[in-house]
C-alpha cells in the first residue's frame, strides 16, 4: 500500500544511532543555577527537576523556551475489537478522525487553551480517510489482525509504522516545533496497550489490564485473558519490534518512531496516556537513552500505564483521572514544561536581586 512516506533510506538506524544521552555539564549549570535564584533550594519541586532535563536534552542552560508545540495523534484500528475487549465500534477510530479534522474533539480544544497545534496521522485507520493539512495519510495496513489469534502485523510492517514515526517527528522538528507531545486513537487499543505493558514489565494480565473506554467485569475478565494469553506466545528475551508486531498497535508503532525521531533530533516529548506509555516501554527496549527525552504528561486511570511509568522512571506532571487518550493529558501538561523553561530563563539570582542566602 502507498503509506504516503516516501522512504529511499531506512531512518531507523539512523535516529537509533543518533540518540545520544542527556548532556551532563548542561544539566549540572541547570542545577547549578536553580540553586542561585531567588527561592530556597528546591522549592519549585517538579519544575525545577524539568528544567534540568530541558537543559540536558537541549545540551545548553538555559535551555530554548519552547513557543510552540504540537500534538501528533497517531489513529489505527484493531482487530482485537472482533473478539469483543471494548463496548465501542470500530467505525468510532474513523469517525473521530473527522472529529479531530473539524476541531471539535477534547484535544483540539485543550491543544488550543495551551496554544498548541494538533496534527493526525493515519497510520492504519480501517476506512479511507482524506488527507489534507491536518490529517496526514500515512496508511501502513487498514487495521491490525486479531491479536488473539496470532500476529497482530507483519516485523517489516512495525518497521514501515515506526519509519513514518520518525518521518513525522523529522517533519515536526524542521516545522519549528520546539516540543512535541503524543496523541493516539484507535478503538481497541487499550488490550493491545495492556499486552506490551505486560510483556515488558513481567507483571501479570490482571494487573495491567484497565476498563479502557469502559467495559463491565465480565468482559474485563475475557479482556484479561486475552492479554494473557497473547502475551503467553511471546519469548521473555523476545526482539521488541517483534514484540510490537505481534501484540501491538499501528499507532503504538508510530509513536515508537515519534519519540525516537525527536530524540534523535535533541527535541523533547511529552507523552500522553497508556498507549503513549506502552509504545515508549518498546523504545526504552530498543534506545534507553530515548526516554530520557521524554515526560510524562500525566498518569491515566488505567493500571498499566501506572506500571509503565514506573518502569520508565518518568513522574507525571498532573494527575488528574483522565483516561481519554488523544493527547489530552499532555497537552495540559506543556504550560508546565514551558514554565520549567522560563523558570530557568527569567528568574532573578540572589546576585542580581542583592538578596544575601
Ligand atoms: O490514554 C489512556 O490512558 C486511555 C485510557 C482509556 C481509553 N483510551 C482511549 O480509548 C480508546 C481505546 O479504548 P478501548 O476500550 O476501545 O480499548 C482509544 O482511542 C484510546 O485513545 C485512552
Ligand atoms: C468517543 C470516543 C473518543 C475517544 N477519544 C479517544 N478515544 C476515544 C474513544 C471514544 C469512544
Amino acid at each position: 500500500m502507498d503509506n504516503g512516506a516516501v522512504t529511499t533510506e531506512p531512518l531507523l538506524p539512523a535516529a537509533l544511532a543518533a540518540i545520544r544521552p542527556l548532556d551532563a555539564p548542561a544539566m549540572e549549570a541547570a542545577r547549578r543555577r536553580q540553586a542561585e535564584l531567588t527561592k530556597p533550594a528546591g522549592s519549585l519541586g517538579v519544575l525545577e527537576d524539568a528544567s534540568v532535563r530541558l537543559a540536558g536534552i537541549h545540551g545548553t542552560c538555559p535551555p530554548p523556551y519552547p513557543d510552540e508545540f504540537v500534538v501528533a495523534v497517531f489513529a489505527a484500528d484493531h482487530g482485537v475489537v472482533a473478539s469483543g475487549v471494548t463496548p465501542w465500534p470500530q467505525e468510532v477510530t474513523g469517525a473521530m478522525v473527522e472529529n479531530f479534522r473539524r476541531g471539535g474533539a477534547a484535544v483540539n480544544v485543550l491543544a488550543a487553551e495551551a496554544g498548541g497545534t494538533v496534527v493526525v496521522v493515519d497510520i492504519g485507520v480501517v476506512g479511507d480517510v482524506d488527507e489534507d493539512a491536518v490529517v496526514w495519510s500515512r496508511k501502513v495496513r487498514r487495521g491490525t489482525a486479531d491479536l488473539a489469534h496470532g500476529p497482530a502485523m507483519s516485523r517489516t510492517e512495525a518497521e514501515q509504522a515506526i519509519e513514518v514515526g520518525i518521518g513525522v517527528a523529522a517533519e515536526l522538528v524542521d516545522a519549528g516545533y520546539g516540543v512535541i507531545a503524543t496523541g493516539d486513537m484507535g478503538i481497541g487499543n487499550t488490550t493491545a496497550s495492556a499486552c506490551l505493558v505486560a510483556h515488558f514489565t513481567g507483571l501479570p494480565a490482571e494487573e495491567v489490564t484497565g476498563p479502557g473506554t469502559g467495559v463491565d467485569d465480565a468482559t474485563l475478565k475475557h479482556k484479561t485473558d486475552l492479554v494473557a494469553g497473547a502475551v503467553g506466545r511471546l519469548a521473555e528475551d523476545a526482539d521488541p519490534i517483534d514484540v510490537l508486531a505481534e501484540v501491538g498497535g499501528l499507532e503504538h508503532a508510530g509513536l515508537v518512531g515519534l519519540v525516537l525521531g525527536a530524540a534523535s533530533r535533541r527535541v523533547p516529548v511529552v507523552l500522553d496516556g497508556v498507549i503513549a506509555g506502552a509504545a515508549a516501554l518498546v523504545v526504552r527496549a530498543l534506545a534507553p537513552d530515548a526516554v530520557d527525552h521524554c515526560f510524562a504528561g500525566h498518569r491515566s486511570t488505567e493500571p498499566g500505564h501506572h506500571a509503565a511509568l514506573a518502569l520508565l522512571g518518568l513522574r507525571p506532571l498532573v494527575e488528574l483521572d483522565l483516561r481519554l487518550g488523544e493527547g489530552t493529558g499532555a497537552a495540559l501538561a506543556f504550560p508546565l514544561v514551558r514554565a520549567s523553561a522560563a523558570v530557568l530563563r527569567d528568574m532573578a539570582t540572589f546576585d542580581d536581586a542583592g538578596i544575601g542566602s
